[in-house]
């Protein structure tokens, strides 16, 4: 038996207050506010002044099991996933081994059922060992339980032209999709940073916002030869806006997404030299944050999605050119969607719930559980946001596995109060609800 869980005032997708009931896993009653029954053993979650919007869908995160279990689990991974007010994630392939069989995303697709924090669904890689040369088996990961639609070489970019279009090709038989990893390879060989002024006078390697824009240019290109999707990972440039921009104008089947951290976070941090503030593609200047933020105002970036790139201490406490590249996520990517584009008039909360919930779960093609309007007889894949709350961020305090957020100490506002996967709380009162209900649960799937 499920819990009833009734959101009292709660304001779906920013707009009028109404009671939301929860039951038997799907949106059971919608009501005027204050006029909804409280059945027997019921829930009352007072819900006055918050947002009530679609489980959030993230289309790229790295849960690094198996192989990084040091890092992060899938257990941990969507653990922060839940608490950061997720309800699916994509569980990038760039593993070890690398997510290249339908055995790897089988077992990757398992171990997130087994943890029931969110829905994971494996990325497939596109080459085998994301080596670049050979294409993997995306039609077994394809027709394998774990259903892959997006295959990437995320970590790594499908840099062999002819590579790419034999994928754009044979992903059109099951609808998938291919996601790019946009970097040329040889013009960012030793690249630690954005190649700019700070890169010249601090003296780190640059790595160039053409590297980037190069391959977003043949890509789409390639994308319309083909007839195929395309989708373009964490888009950092003003250059990669105005390509995509140009590309969805010709009718192009192409979309994209950008990370929180390069919607708020410029290169001059680099001069800290902290590793927290390193990641790929790299942080870049105000005017490419000033673009990406207007590029996802007026819909030419589709979607955010979080990256998030956890990695252990060794990795990252170490100088600036030993370390990974790669910063955490998904407990503050909603904080960082309501600072920078909500709070600043750009966005409503509709079109919150469009870009980390409707769209991701489109192009992900999980738009039958997930990404769902706030409706009656709809599945109860939710999250109840209070938007008015502020919180100082602390690494060591997240849910995830690792510690190496970019925000650590800084103030955000918005917080996660509640997420229910199919009508069951997996946080509640802003807090991950462990399952006590694991062995009935599995049965009765
Ligand atoms: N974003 C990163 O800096 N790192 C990612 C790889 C990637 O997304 O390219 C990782 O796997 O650590
Ligand atoms: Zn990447
Ligand atoms: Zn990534």
């Amino acid at each position: 038996m499920t819990t009833t869980y009734v959101l009292r005032g709660a304001r779906p997708l920013g707009g009028e207050a109404a009671d939301v009931v929860l039951a038997d896993g799907i949106v059971h009653e919608i009501t005027a506010p204050g006029a909804a029954g409280v059945p027997d053993g019921a829930v009352v979650v007072d819900a006055i002044d918050h947002v009530l919007l679609p489980g959030l869908v993230d289309l790229h995160t790295h849960l690094r099991e198996p192989g990084r279990e040091d890092a992060e689990t899938v257990a941990s991974g969507t653990r922060a996933a839940a608490a950061g007010g997720f309800t699916a994630v994509h569980a990038m392939a760039n593993t070890s081994p690398v997510a290249d069989t339908a055995g790897v995303v089988e077992q990757v697709w398992r171990l997130g059922r087994q943890a029931g924090w969110v829905d994971v669904h494996p990325v497939g890689a596109v080459t085998v060992g994301l080596g670049g040369d050979r294409l993997a088996e995306l039609g077994a990961m394809a027709d394998s339980p774990a259903r892959v639609r997006v295959f990437s070489d995320d970590g790594r970019c499908v840099h062999d032209p002819i590579l790419m279009r034999r994928a754009l090709e044979y992903v059109k038989a099951f609808d998938g999709v291919v996601a790019q990893h946009a970097q040329e390879p040889r013009l960012t060989e030793g690249a630690q940073m954005n190649e700019g002024v700070v890169s010249a006078e601090i003296g780190l390697a640059g790595w160039p916002a053409v590297a980037e824009e190069a391959i977003i240019a043949r890509d789409v290109l390639l994308a319309e030869h083909v007839g195929s999707r395309l989708h373009v990972c964490h888009l950092s440039t003003a250059g990669s806006v105005e390509i995509v921009r140009w590309a969805k104008g010709r009718g192009i089947d192409v979309t994209a997404e950008v990370t929180p951290h390069h919607l708020v976070l410029t290169d001059e941090l680099a001069r800290s030299y902290d590793p927290a503030f390193k990641v790929n593609p790299p942080l870049r200047t105000a005017a490419d944050v000033e673009a990406v933020r207007a590029g996802l105002a007026d819909g030419t970036i589709d979607i955010v999605a979080t990256d998030h790139a956890p990695h252990t201490r060794e990795d990252k406490d170490c100088e600036w050119g030993a370390a990974a590249f790669g910063m955490t996520g998904l407990e503050t990517a909603l904080s960082v969607v309501q600072q920078t584009m909500v709070d600043s008039g750009r966005l409503t909360w509709a079109d919150v719930a469009r870009v980390l919930s409707t769209t991701p779960a489109r192009i992900g093609r999980v738009d039958a559980e997930h990404g769902r309007p706030i409706a009656v007889g709809e599945p109860a894949n939710l999250t109840l946001v209070d938007p008015a709350a502020r919180r100082t961020v602390d690494g060591a305090a997240q849910a995830t596995a690792s510690a190496n957020t970019p925000f650590a100490g800084y103030e955000l506002p918005g917080r996660v109060v509640a997420t229910f996967l199919r009508g069951r709380a997996t946080v509640l009162d802003g807090a991950p609800v462990e399952r006590t209900d694991l062995a009935i649960e599995g049965a009765a799937r």
